[in-house]
């Protein structure tokens, strides 16, 4: 079979998505529409060198940077929150767990531009980490992402007010095992949407994702709050607590989901753990996700869905099937080049999933009977695990790199 052609507008495209306002709070215009290019080049260079740019970083002429007040306490947030609230502000919400880049700084221009006040939260949550996991090693960089933040400000020079980075203490006050087993105190879990996808290999990841961001939202109240596309389920489950929960801080639709900001060469999803890689794996291996997503996104668009009323005769499953070969091959592909590399790329999934049941399409096709199974929209998604073969043929740390497509709709 022929290796499927990627068309150069799914490779070349600017990657970096800008956040505009969508003018529900704001008329006035925006005088920056996307981050400075300085944020996109950090991703070029190692973790350290990437660190100082990004504290080094301008706004271009006539930037000016204000340093954000930092707080370690729910007890002084609560204060600080209390006077936002008698002074009729609204708040903006971006929680992180550091190594800020392009993409967290994209979700807090975002609130910048639609808030009175914005909050960043900065704690690496010690419950979404497996025992075996990187909770050590997690890059922690509060006076270089505290410089970044401070780059940034609104059409109308709102600045970042809170960097809110309490201690772990703070945050579990009775307590924290990472053994879910022997946990004790109040945990929230959103039953049904976490054991796939990412759930599959991290069975107690979104547990402790949902138990923090429950917290953070009590902690912050904010009025809205911006995550990632790039984690897609965890912002699926984060909507069903918000409703299913009757949070009114904030309230679901509240809630926003911006675009995952990509490495505008490679097309790779930034993230903080790319920080892992070698220059050699993070740009010429790692892209291979994002690169199988888009050859099955072309795969998904050849094969039209039935209009309704009309009958189906097996599209929906072949569709499903198309998709998740197409990118299966090209992760296959480039696992084989990446060997003959040094360079070990495994692939954990790609799926298809529901958007909102995030049930698996691939199975279900299966179950239902291929004749009548329809599917107009999907989450593509998947993992990779990269890493180096060192020269006495050991394996070099393990990075878990994601990424996923929206097939058919949007958030
Ligand atoms: N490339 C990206 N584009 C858009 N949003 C992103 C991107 N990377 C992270 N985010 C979002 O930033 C928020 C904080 O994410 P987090 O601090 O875990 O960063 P991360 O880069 O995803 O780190 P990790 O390497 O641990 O996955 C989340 O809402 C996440 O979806
Ligand atoms: C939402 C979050 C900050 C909770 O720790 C984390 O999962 C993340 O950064 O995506
Ligand atoms: N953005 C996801 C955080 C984690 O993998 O722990």
């Amino acid at each position: 079979m022929q290796e499927p052609v990627l068309p150069r507008r799914l490779i070349s495209q600017p990657f970096q998505s800008s956040y505009k306002s969508q003018g529900k709070a704001r008329d006035a215009p925006l005088k920056r529409q996307c981050l400075p290019v300085v944020y996109q080049r950090q991703y070029r260079t190692q973790a350290g060198e990437s660190k100082s740019d990004v504290s080094k970083a301008g706004n271009g002429a006539g930037s000016s940077s204000l340093t954000p007040r930092i707080i370690h306490t729910v007890k002084d947030l609560r204060a600080w929150r209390r006077e936002a609230l008698m002074n009729g502000k609204k708040v903006g919400f971006v929680p992180t767990m550091g190594a800020l880049h392009a993409g967290h700084l994209n979700l807090v221009q975002a609130s910048l531009e639609n808030n009175d006040c914005t909050v960043v939260s900065i704690f690496v949550n010690p419950a979404q980490f497996a025992p075996h996991e990187d909770l050590s090693s997690y890059p922690r960089t509060l006076p270089s992402d505290t410089a970044a933040l401070s780059q940034l400000s609104s059409g109308e020079d709102r600045r970042v007010d809170i960097i809110f980075a309490p201690s772990v203490s703070e945050m579990y006050p009775s307590g924290l095992t990472q053994v879910v087993q022997d946990q004790v105190g109040a945990f929230v879990e959103v039953k049904g949407l976490s054991h796939q996808m990412e759930g599959g290999s991290r069975p107690t990841f979104f547990r402790g994702v949902v138990t923090v961001c429950t917290k953070l939202f009590h902690a912050v109240q904010p009025d809205a709050t911006y995550f990632g596309q790039k984690d897609i389920q965890q912002s699926v489950i984060l909507r069903r607590l918000l409703s299913d929960l009757l949070f009114p801080f904030p309230e679901p639709q509240n809630m926003h989901v911006l675009p995952t900001t990509r490495d505008p060469i490679t097309g790779l999803a930034l993230s903080s753990r790319n920080a892992y890689l070698s220059p050699k794996t993070r740009e010429k291996y790692a892209p291979a996700l994002y690169r199988a997503l888009m050859a099955g996104q072309l795969a998904w668009e050849q094969v039209q869905e039935p209009e309704e009323g009309k009958s189906s005769s097996g599209e929906g499953a072949m569709r499903i099937r198309r998709t998740l070969q197409a990118a299966r091959k090209v992760i296959a592909g480039e696992a084989a080049l990446a060997q003959k590399d040094g360079v070990r790329l495994q692939l954990d999934y790609i799926s298809l999933n529901d958007p909102s049941t995030l049930a698996n399409l691939e199975q279900q096709a299966a179950s239902v009977g291929s004749s009548d199974f329809k599917v107009d929209k999907a989450i593509m998604s998947g993992a990779l695990l990269a890493s180096e073969i060192e020269p006495d043929g050991k394996k070099s740390r393990v990075t878990r790199l994601i990424d996923n497509v929206l097939l058919g709709f949007s958030m």
